[in-house]
């Protein structure tokens, strides 16, 4: 595998020029063609505003860059979590009443990530939709998401995810350009794990090859377990926007204390300068102070400044490198704080709670601090949870992180459990008797009839035969109870007739 000739980031590269190279969102692009097409004849469409929605890295930006080429446009993009987008905005759509749709200068306004708008500025940019005289096409992740306001003014035209088979051909394309080849299976993996997005998929293959095949099975095997970290810290990275810096990270399924790590890990090759490598630190280490703080105190909500600090708070520490960034994940650190056997420790604990509170992983990890907590203080109330949540000695140990503390849970534990067998026992010992009694009273009424019978001088048999008889009675009635009303009713009429 040979080494890539520049640390270009591949997804600009090879990021399509045109609208017919974009896969596989033919739908998406004829509604878009058709919607710009309109503007271009002098009759702009009715809803003056396009909203491309999808999952992130389906080819909505794509879209808009290649439009405009094609088009003729030239593209205005302003980001939705920008204070100053309105005041923007505003200026453009005001150039627009002097400016010619058919002119060479036209402009395409591109409002990116408007999932993100303020509420208080919705209605501003409503507004300038409706005054607007030239296109304006917005993107976001999730169309429900878009203000009301605006997302009524808009055509919604929807993305869809991207096949496996898709982002693999897309991957093959690009490896043949660069002249590398990457075994099959590995391109395979990193398709599988893509989920749908191919810019996650191409920022993988080029990690893999920019770090040699053994490398990329270990950073293979990291993406099992820390699924979107990657993806999450490519973002931060890229942003120098507090408010994007946070949103980045929104879905990782990781303790704060374990993202830190990552971060840490990775921040001397996002910054260059020293004192913004300083600065970034500084954010860092206050982020692990709350850390410390909530662990300390059990005040959990400590999390989220802490969160925001190693986000934000390291978004804006400095000027960024320019380029791929490549994650590492933070192996020695990682190794020293927690060894394998915790971590499928912790996982099989997740699991449980997942299964048995019926909560999402991201819920689970927070109810599992917050079981820490009462495990720690509380071992009456922590006995009573290793039962309800099946959990084994190990895991005790585990949560609680002292070998005493687990001892007396797990004692308490085991007490709950003879309890609740010998209540268990008891109650089936109830139901037993009860139906004993029940049985007893039938067989007792069987006997006072046979004797009745028997004083009466009448058979088993006899009596058998006499009951079918009676059943067979009984049907016929019945049937003649049905045919009746018919013939009355004839009868009725024929005698009306012959009245007549
Ligand atoms: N349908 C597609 N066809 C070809 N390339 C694509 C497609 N979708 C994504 N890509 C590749 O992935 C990269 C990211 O795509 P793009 O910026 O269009 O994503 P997006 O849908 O706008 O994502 P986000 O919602 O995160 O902004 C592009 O540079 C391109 O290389």
């Amino acid at each position: 595998m040979a080494m890539p000739s520049s640390d270009v980031p591949w997804v600009e590269k090879y990021r399509p020029r045109r609208l017919s190279e974009i896969v596989n969102q033919n739908k998406a692009l004829e509604q878009v063609r058709a919607w710009i097409e309109a503007w271009l004849h002098g009759n702009p469409p009715k809803k003056k505003a396009l909203l491309l929605a999808g999952s992130p890295g389906t080819g909505k930006t794509t879209t808009i860059y290649a439009l405009a080429r094609e088009y003729g446009f030239e593209v205005i993009e302003l980001n939705a979590s920008d204070e100053r987008t309105y005041e923007k905005i505003e200026r453009y759509v005001q150039a627009a009443y002097t400016m010619d749709i058919l002119g060479k200068r036209r402009k395409l306004i591109f409002l990116d990530e408007s999932d993100n708008i303020e509420p208080s500025g919705a209605r501003e940019i409503a507004k300038l939709i409706d005054k607007a005289r030239n296109p304006i096409i917005m993107s976001a992740n999730h169309y429900w998401e878009v203000p009301r306001e605006i997302r009524n003014k808009a055509q919604i035209v929807e993305y869809k995810r991207l096949s496996q088979r898709d982002i693999m051909k897309a991957l093959i394309r690009i490896l043949k350009a660069e002249g590398v080849t990457v075994p099959k299976e590995i391109l395979q993996e990193i398709a599988k794990r893509a989920n749908g997005d191919l810019r996650a998929a191409i920022n993988d293959l080029q990690t893999v090859v920019s770090g040699g095949i053994e490398d990329a099975r270990e950073v293979l095997a990291y993406r099992d377990v820390e699924k979107s970290v990657f993806q999450a810290l490519a973002q931060l990275f890229a942003t120098d926007n507090a408010k994007r810096a946070k949103l980045a990270v929104l879905g990782v399924d990781m303790f704060p204390n374990e993202l830190l790590q990552w971060i840490d890990e990775n921040l001397p090759y996002v910054y260059y300068k020293p004192e913004d490598i300083a600065r970034a630190y500084e954010a860092l280490s206050r982020a692990d102070i709350y850390l410390g703080r909530a662990q300390r105190t059990g005040n959990y909500g400590l999390w989220k400044y802490a969160t925001d600090m190693m986000t934000a708070g390291v978004a804006v520490a400095g000027v960024k490198k320019k380029g791929f960034v490549r994650i590492y994940p933070p192996k020695t650190i990682k190794l020293l704080t927690e060894s394998k056997g915790e971590r499928s420790l912790r996982d099989s604990v997740v699991k449980k709670i997942m299964s048995e509170m019926h909560m999402a992983k991201l819920e689970a990890l927070e109810t599992l601090n917050i079981l820490k907590a009462i495990f720690e203080h509380n071992p009456d109330m922590a006995a009573h949870f290793v039962v309800f949540l099946d959990l084994s000695e190990k895991e005790v140990e585990f949560i609680v992180g002292d070998k005493e503390k687990a001892k007396t849970i797990w004692g308490k534990s085991l007490n709950i459990h003879k309890r609740l067998k010998e209540e268990r026992s008891e109650l089936k010992e109830h139901v037993k008797a009860a139906v004993e009694t029940a049985e007893v009273k039938e067989s007792e009424e069987k006997v006072e009839e046979a004797e009745e019978l028997e004083e009466e001088g009448i058979s088993e048999e006899e009596l058998e035969k006499a009951e079918e008889e009676m059943e067979a009675v009984e049907k016929e009635k019945k049937a003649e109870k049905i045919d009746k009303p018919k013939k009355k009713g004839k009868q009725a009429t024929l005698f009306d007739f012959l009245k007549k």
